[in-house]
């Protein structure tokens, strides 16, 4: 996980191509340097409104400035790269992001003096609810208390955000980011720093979402196998920067894969809707 973010120039991208307006993500060719590295390269990846994706890779493999790019956060180096219909590089990032929820490790593990969600600047300072009571129809701060229910932190509503815990942080997080009725929900390690039943929890609650024709299109990163939420549908797998694999996930999760993927043997197996993997 890396925190800084990578802006690209625009202007050595190749020319826009038309795209597929039912198209969440797609991404042609997509390389990003950095500091003389590739950090990823050439690839190709089409994400669909009903779709979950979960994105597996070992540690450095690329996962998180995959995730950045799809948030319209750093810009291809080369390639092509439209995140829902919008040509990034090209475009009018804030409105963008806007349309997208992030839930980033980074953002989470730290208490920011000033934090920008969506278009509302938040402190530290601020209640839990505060910033969808300053932003918000009072409607909204309802329906804010109780997703923060379903998250399991419907108590700390009234806390000052910067009292919390990283894991509490983490839950209240996906809340904020599913109140602004994202069209594309980015999650990136989100049960990291979360106990055990806290990671169960989250699981559940990424299963009903994922199972859930009104969700946003859903892409995950998680170094756990066991942890991939039932209901989602599709996998890709990273390593050095390059895809190994992806496509649905009973196609993509086999041993072979994930050997390729996180250099050891591994098996995997399906237990119902749960996946588990160990070393062969
Ligand atoms: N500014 C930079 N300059 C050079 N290399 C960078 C820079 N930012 C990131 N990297 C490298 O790019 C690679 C991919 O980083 P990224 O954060 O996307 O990995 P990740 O798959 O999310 O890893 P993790 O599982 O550890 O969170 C890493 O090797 C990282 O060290």
């Amino acid at each position: 996980m890396t925190g800084d973010l990578i802006p690209g120039a625009p202007g050595a991208a190749p020319a826009a191509t038309p795209v597929d307006a039912d198209l969440v993500v797609s991404l042609d060719g997509v390389g990003v340097r950095r500091s003389g590295t590739a950090l990823l390269h050439d690839v190709h990846w089409r994400v669909e409104l009903d779709e979950r994706w979960v994105v597996l890779g070992p540690n450095g493999a690329g996962k998180t400035t995959l995730l950045n790019l799809a948030a319209g956060r750093l810009h291809p180096t080369t390639g092509v790269a439209h995140v829902l219909g919008e040509r990034i590089g090209r475009t009018d990032v804030n409105e963008l992001r806007m349309r997208i929820g992030l839930s980033t490790a980074a953002l989470a593990g730290q208490v920011p003096a000033e934090e920008r969600v969506a278009d509302v600047v938040v402190t530290a300072a601020w209640s839990v609810v505060g910033r969808w009571r300053e932003s918000y129809d009072p409607g909204d701060e309802a329906r804010a208390r109780a997703l923060l229910g379903q998250l399991g932190v419907g108590h700390l509503a009234d806390r000052p955000f910067g009292t919390l815990s990283e894991g509490e942080r983490k839950r209240v997080q996906i809340a904020r980011a599913l109140m602004t009725d994202p069209e594309l929900l980015l999650l990136d390690e989100p049960a990291a720093g979360l106990d055990l039943g806290g990671r169960e929890d989250l699981v559940a609650r990424l299963a009903e979402l994922a199972h859930d024709p009104d969700a946003p299109a859903l892409v995950l990163v998680t170094h756990h196998v066991e942890e991939i939420p039932p209901g989602f549908t599709h996998a890709l797998l990273l390593r050095e920067g390059a895809v190994v694999a992806q496509g649905l996930l009973g196609d993509t999760l086999t041993a072979d894969n994930l050997a390729k993927t996180f250099g050891l043997p591994l098996t995997v197996e399906r237990h119902g809707a749960r996946w588990t993997a160990r070393a062969a």
